[in-house]
Formats: structure tokens, C-alpha cells, sequence
């Protein structure tokens, strides 16, 4: 079922062996400038043109009023309520232990320097709607905004038919459940476009969303792109596209799993990735079996099948496992699953995934929702050089430099030395002028 990709005995390059589905972004970003630019210039009725056309619904207000997201939290069936809890309560203690603290070092007597982490004043959140929903996703861009101490949160997620043109309900309900009680129904480039510019939210303009200084979340291809578009005009996280999964397996793993969870991340969106590499080609066989008789019976099999038969999927057959780990590196997958013998140690060789799910009972659907981790991580190779969201996220580092008089006149002929190399005089007659003019003293 998956395209077979064989690498043993070669040297082949993985990344061109594994194409990406969203190679295509740049064409993307192209797509959807018109629509970014509209609603810069216009705001409201450029975002409520771009919604009838794309989600088929012509919403008077975009702002969700405050008692709609409390109903939404009333209406919520208990297990969804007990479950999104646990949710939240995981993923608060996972990332209110991992918020970073100020830190002084003492550079030389009397001369120190702070970095105090100071959270981002407004973000913006973005919550998919199209294909699926996701008030996971809710609870993965909440929590660790608050546990880094954003002040200003707001939410977006598209407007469903079958919600009077609102959020989807439990999507509403999570963010009730997290205390956000500025959401607006909006959805695609043109949610990321008015959390960068600010826009008005009403027919007459009287209400208003003001602009964010970051947007976070991850959504579908046209949400990428205006992400990738803004970065600059605000601040942005990892690209978080189509979801990936890459697995690396040997002998030992069960192909009834590996195959499960290949289609579990493959039922997000027909453009998701799912990639087996595995040095045991009765594995591969197996693993093939098992997805011809799991995929057809899943609720979304036809997104699926596209998904695992996308250029973007496949199986790769490698010599051994340090062969796999070089391969999986290469890749940079969003999400990476472990199932070998040792697998600890081989997912502590890893050096490129946005998360690593280690060993047999810790698939990807784990960490989706209840793993206390976070699941909006980096897709199409970003994991090479970012982080998933986290508490850092939200956290800027800011230098506090503090020098007494006397450190900073031993310093002083070092600075001035500098500044007259880069021949910038200026820079060290600041320093001079406090020790009595000229030169340093
Ligand atoms: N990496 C992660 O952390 C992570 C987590 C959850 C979901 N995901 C991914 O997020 C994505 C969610 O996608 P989705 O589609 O379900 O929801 P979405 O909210 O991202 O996209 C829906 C929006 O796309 C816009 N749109 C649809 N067709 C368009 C077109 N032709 N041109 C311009 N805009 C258009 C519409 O305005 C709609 O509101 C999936 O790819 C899923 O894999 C990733
Ligand atoms: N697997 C997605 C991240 O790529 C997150 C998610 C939310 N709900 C289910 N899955
Ligand atoms: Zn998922």
C-alpha cells in the first residue's frame, strides 16, 4: 500500500527520496497575498468574503460572545469535560515545570548581567476547523501561554454551518474551561491576517480585534502560508502544516501498531505524511497487510488512503537501524515513534524530531492528548531548527546589564579599543566622557 523506497546497500539522499507534501507553501503564500492584503486594507468585509467563499457562512459578528462560550462549557458531556481536564491538568504541570527563570551572572565584581524572561503581551491562537476540530488544540496553545504569563489571549477557529457560523462547540467549551474569553470565528489566512493587523469585527466597525504580537497554532496549508507571509509583521512559531509521523521499527515491533499509528496521524488531512523506516522487510510486509485491512474500515478512510498513498508517504528500507537513524534524522519528522529494541537509546541519538515518542506504549495519539506534552510541533523539516510550542514560546529573553563605576572603568580602555577598530569614536567617548573626558581614567 505505501510506495517502497529502498536504500539498502546505496547512499541515496533521503530528503529527495521523501518528497514533502507542502513543498508547495511558496505557491501557497501566493495564493492567499490578495486575501492577506484585503483584510490589512478592509478588515471586516474582506474577512467575511474570504469566509463565505471558503467556509460557506456569512457571520454579522466575529466576535463570540462571552455568555456563548460559557453555555458551551455547560453543554459539555461529562467525559469530554473530565477528559479535556485531565488534558489540561497534564499539560499544566508539564509546562509550568518547564517555564525558565531569571538568571544573574556575576561577569566581574560590581558588573553583572540578568536575563529575565518577560512573557509576550497579546497572542493570538490559532485553533483548526476544517477537516477535523480541535479543542486539544485549545489546551496546547493555552496553557503554555499562561503558564509563561501572556496577559492578552485570543482565540480563532473557523465558523461551522453547523454551528450558527460559531467555533465548534467543544472547541468554545475548552476555552471556557481555560478562562479565554476573547474568541472570534474566524478561520485561515484571514484569522492569521486580522490577528496581525488588527481588524474591525462588526458591519458598523464599532468592535474591534487589535492586533497580537505573535501568533501560535498550527492549521492546514493556507494557514502556513499566512503564517509564513506575517512572520516579521508579528511573531510567529514553527510552521505546524500536515501532520507527520515517522516511525522507526525493527523485528520486535508489533505491525498491528505501527500500522495504527501510521493511520492515526494520516486521518488529519489528505496531505499528511506517514513514513515507516525499518531495516526488516518481513516488518514492511506486515506493516502493508496490516494497512490494507485497518485503512478501508476507518470513520475517514478516503483522506487516509490519500494520505498513505501521497508522494509525502511511504516505507523506507534501510540496511540497519544506524542506517534508519540517519534517515530519520535527514527527515526531520514532526512526529517520531521509536519501536525497536532499546529504544530509549536509539531515540537519545535522535537528533531532529519536533517530539519522540519512545517505545511501544507511547504512540503519537498519546502525546496528542494526554501525554502532558504539547502536540503543536514543527512539520516539513522545521524540526531541523525549531522547537515545538512550549513555555519558551511565549518567553522573551531580555538582558539586564548592571556595572558599578569602578567595573566599568576597568573595562573601559577595552571598549574604547573596540569602538576605534570599528571606527566608531562615538561608542567610546560614551564610555570616556564618565571618566573625565578623552580617554578613559
Ligand atoms: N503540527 C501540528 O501541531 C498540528 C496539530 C493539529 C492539526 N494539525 C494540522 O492542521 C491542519 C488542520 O487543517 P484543517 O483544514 O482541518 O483546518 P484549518 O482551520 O487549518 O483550515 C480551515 C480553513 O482553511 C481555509 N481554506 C480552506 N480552503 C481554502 C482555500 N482553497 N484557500 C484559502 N483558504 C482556504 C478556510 O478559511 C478554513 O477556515 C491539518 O493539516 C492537520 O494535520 C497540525
Ligand atoms: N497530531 C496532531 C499534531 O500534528 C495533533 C492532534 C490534535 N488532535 C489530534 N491530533
Ligand atoms: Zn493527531
Amino acid at each position: 500500500m505505501l510506495n517502497r523506497i529502498d536504500l539498502r546497500g546505496g547512499a541515496r539522499d533521503p530528503r529527495r527520496l521523501l518528497p514533502r507534501a507542502q513543498l508547495d507553501v511558496s505557491v501557497a503564500v501566493e495564493r492567499i497575498r490578495p486575501l492577506v492584503e484585503a483584510v490589512r486594507d478592509h478588515g471586516y468585509p474582506a474577512i467575511r468574503e474570504a469566509s463565505e467563499r471558503f467556509d460557506g457562512v456569512s457571520p454579522e459578528r466575529l466576535r463570540v460572545p462571552a455568555e456563548t462560550i460559557r453555555a458551551a462549557e455547560g453543554e459539555l458531556d461529562p467525559q469530554v469535560r473530565a477528559a479535556l481536564l485531565e488534558s489540561i491538568t497534564r499539560a499544566r504541570k508539564v509546562h509550568a515545570d518547564q517555564r525558565r527563570t531569571d538568571h544573574t551572572t556575576t561577569v566581574v565584581p560590581g558588573g553583572t548581567v540578568t536575563e529575565r524572561w518577560v512573557p509576550v503581551d497579546r497572542v493570538g491562537l490559532y485553533v483548526p476547523g476544517g477537516l477535523a476540530m480541535y479543542p486539544s488544540t485549545v489546551v496546547m496553545n493555552v496553557v503554555p501561554a499562561q503558564a509563561a504569563g501572556v496577559r492578552s489571549l485570543v482565540v480563532v477557529s473557523p465558523p461551522q454551518k453547523d454551528n450558527d457560523g460559531l467555533p465548534d462547540r467543544r472547541v468554545l467549551a475548552a476555552c471556557a474551561l481555560l478562562g479565554v474569553d476573547e474568541v472570534y470565528a474566524v478561520g485561515g489566512a484571514q484569522a492569521v491576517a486580522m490577528l496581525a493587523y488588527g481588524a474591525g469585527v462588526d458591519p458598523a466597525g464599532d468592535e474591534r480585534c487589535e492586533p497580537v504580537d505573535m501568533i501560535t497554532g498550527p492549521g492546514n496549508i493556507w494557514v502556513t502560508a499566512a503564517k509564513r507571509l506575517l512572520r516579521g509583521v508579528v511573531g510567529i512559531d514553527a510552521e505546524a502544516g500536515p501532520t507527520e509521523i515517522a516511525i522507526l521499527a525493527d523485528d520486535t515491533a508489533d505491525p498491528a501498531h505501527v500500522a495504527a499509528d501510521l493511520i492515526s496521524q494520516a486521518e488529519h488531512d489528505p496531505l499528511a505524511a506517514s513514513v515507516l523506516v525499518t531495516p526488516s522487510t518481513a516488518l514492511a510486509d506486515a506493516v502493508d497487510a496490516e494497512l490494507a485491512r485497518q485503512a478501508p474500515a476507518a470513520k475517514h478512510a478516503e483522506r487516509i488512503g490519500t494520505a498513505l498513498r501521497g508522494e509525502q508517504s511511504g516505507v523506507v528500507l534501510v540496511d540497519d537501524l544506524e542506517a534508519g537513524l540517519r534517515v530519520v534524522d535527514a527527515y526531520a519528522a514532526e512526529h517520531l515513534e521509536i519501536q525497536t529494541r532499546n529504544a530509549r537509546e536509539w531515540a537519545l541519538r535522535v537528533r531532529n524530531a519536533g517530539a519522540v515518542f519512545v517505545g511501544a506504549w507511547s504512540p503519537v495519539s498519546l502525546g496528542d492528548y494526554c501525554a502532558g506534552s504539547n502536540h503543536v510541533l514543527p512539520t516539513g523539516g522545521c524540526a531541523r531548527h525549531s522547537s515545538g510550542l512550549s513555555v519558551q514560546s511565549f518567553l522573551r529573553g531580555v538582558h539586564l546589564v548592571e556595572y558599578t563605576r569602578e567595573a566599568l572603568r576597568d573595562v573601559a580602555p577595552h571598549v574604547v579599543t573596540l569602538a576605534t577598530v570599528e571606527d566608531l569614536p562615538a561608542h567610546g567617548q560614551a564610555v570616556s566622557v564618565r571618566f573625565g573626558g578623552g580617554g578613559a581614567s
